[in-house]
């Protein structure tokens, strides 16, 4: 079995039954019909995913050091990506870079709704000491 073995998407989605099923994680192609069966996370999930690109759902269940052990021993090449085939899937590019800026806004709105109650805030505590310098 060479690891170097280049595959087509079109050639993967070929192995989506049970007996034949690659999946793909992290744009390596695994062959994983021995193992649906043993799956802990039960034989569906693995079909549903049959001669696709499988990163997301992998990572979505934060499989263990033990699942990536198994999965390498499944390894049978690497996708070779056509014009028109989808992107690489990334479970963790997307989610921090909008993270990063939905946070830098939060910080934004935030500091306004700071500086818009502390005014309020010295605004009221300017006329309580009016009041009382008047009272006196
Ligand atoms: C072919 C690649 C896969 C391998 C080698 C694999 C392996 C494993 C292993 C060893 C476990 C036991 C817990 C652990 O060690 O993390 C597990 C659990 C699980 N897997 Fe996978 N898995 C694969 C793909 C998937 C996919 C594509 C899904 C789709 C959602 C999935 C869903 C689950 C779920 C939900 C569990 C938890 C089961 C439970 O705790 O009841 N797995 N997997």
């Amino acid at each position: 079995m060479s690891e170097t073995k280049e595959l087509t998407f079109q050639e993967i989605a070929e192995h989506n039954t049970k007996k034949d099923l690659y999946l793909i994680v992290h744009d390596k192609v695994y062959d994983c019909s021995s193992f649906v069966d043993e799956h802990p996370g039960g034989e569906e999930v693995l079909l549903d995913v049959g001669g696709q690109d499988s990163t997301e759902a992998f990572e979505d269940v934060g499989h263990s050091d033990e699942a990536r052990e198994i999965l390498d021993a499944m390894l049978v090449g690497t996708v070779k990506r056509m014009p028109g085939d989808p992107e690489p899937k990334s479970a963790h590019a997307a989610p921090s870079a909008s993270s990063s800026s939905s946070s830098s806004a939060g910080f934004g709105v935030g500091l306004y709704a700071f500086v818009l109650v502390g005014g309020a805030i010295a605004y009221g505590v300017y006329n309580y000491l009016q009041a009382q310098q008047a009272q006196q």
